[in-house]
């Protein structure tokens, strides 16, 4: 028997059309997206493009309609149970439990993601210590700020270190501090355990300061995809990622041309 380890994938991501349809009204049409190991990836679009439907797809939350997906190198179909021991998830809804302490939650998620009983103790501290959580851990949640409950529920969801942190919206509703340090958090992360990251954002600012790539997502397609700067060079020398929303956002209002029409001519008008 072959005992050599499995090679590791290229991408923590990669999607293959992959497609959702609810009724005969498509959500999520024919994504082909890469997320390399360790990079921090921000999926932007507007309302309804089709964001969520997607990362419930890549969560295992919501069935494909067609195409494939891998994760970590398990394929979503026929692996779901190895995807979702690779991936930890943070909702955009609260998921913390308000009436447990902040120990009592990790502790819970301990459980859940079966961490052996003799490990968990360490587990938790570490990962109170890493939120900047360990004064609050006998607080109920139902007292912790906006800010510490994202904290808390992030640290939920990496305490059996998964390769992939997926994410929706985490900063909605933070002020600029606790948004600041739910940042910091998210890079912490990544530079300790080289988690790969995926999250959903509507703010600019957020895929500016955190990301390493970004895609547009538009009415279930995935209409861009690069850096943030290849992004916004695309548009112009001077453009900034709400002018790169905007162009995509555009092509609403005007049905005769698609996004790479626009993207010209923005850029012929810069350059004439
Ligand atoms: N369970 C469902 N049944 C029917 N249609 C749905 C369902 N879930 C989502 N949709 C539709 O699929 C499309 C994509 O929705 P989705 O929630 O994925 O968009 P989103 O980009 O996450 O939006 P937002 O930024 O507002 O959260 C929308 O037209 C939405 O109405």
């Amino acid at each position: 028997m072959d005992t050599s380890p499995l090679p590791k994938p290229n991408f923590l991501i990669e999607t293959k059309r992959l497609s959702k349809s609810f009724g005969d009204r498509p959500a999520v049409d024919q994504v082909d997206l890469r997320v390399g190991a360790g990079e921090i990836f921000g999926l932007i679009g507007p309302n309804g493009a089709g964001k969520s439907t997607l990362i419930k797809m890549l969560t295992t939350l919501l069935p494909p309609t067609s195409g494939d997906a891998f994760i970590a190198g398990f394929d979503l179909r026929r692996q779901s149970r190895d995807v979702r021991a690779a991936i930890g998830y943070v909702p955009q809804l609260v998921s913390a439990d308000g009436a447990l302490t902040g120990y009592e939650n990790l502790l819970l998620s301990a459980r859940l993601y079966l961490i052996p009983r003799s490990e968990r103790a360490a587990r938790i501290k570490e990962a109170l210590e890493m939120t900047g959580l360990t004064e609050a851990a006998d607080r109920l949640a139902q007292h912790y700020s906006g800010g510490m409950l994202r904290r808390l529920e992030i640290a939920q969801s990496t305490l059996h270190r998964p390769r992939l942190l997926v994410m929706d919206e985490p900063t909605v509703g933070l002020d600029p501090v606790a948004r600041d340090m739910v940042w910091d958090h998210v890079r912490d992360l990544r530079a300790r355990l080289g988690t790969t990251i995926l999250l959903t954002t509507h703010v600019m600012q957020e895929v500016d300061a955190l990301c390493d790539k970004v895609g547009i997502l538009h009415r279930g397609k995935l209409v861009e995809s690069g850096t943030p700067a290849e992004l916004k060079a695309s548009i112009g020398p001077k453009a900034t990622l709400d002018d790169v929303f905007a162009a995509v956002a555009g092509k609403e209002a005007d049905a005769s041309g698609d996004y790479r029409d626009i993207r010209q001519t923005r850029r012929s008008a810069v350059s004439g």
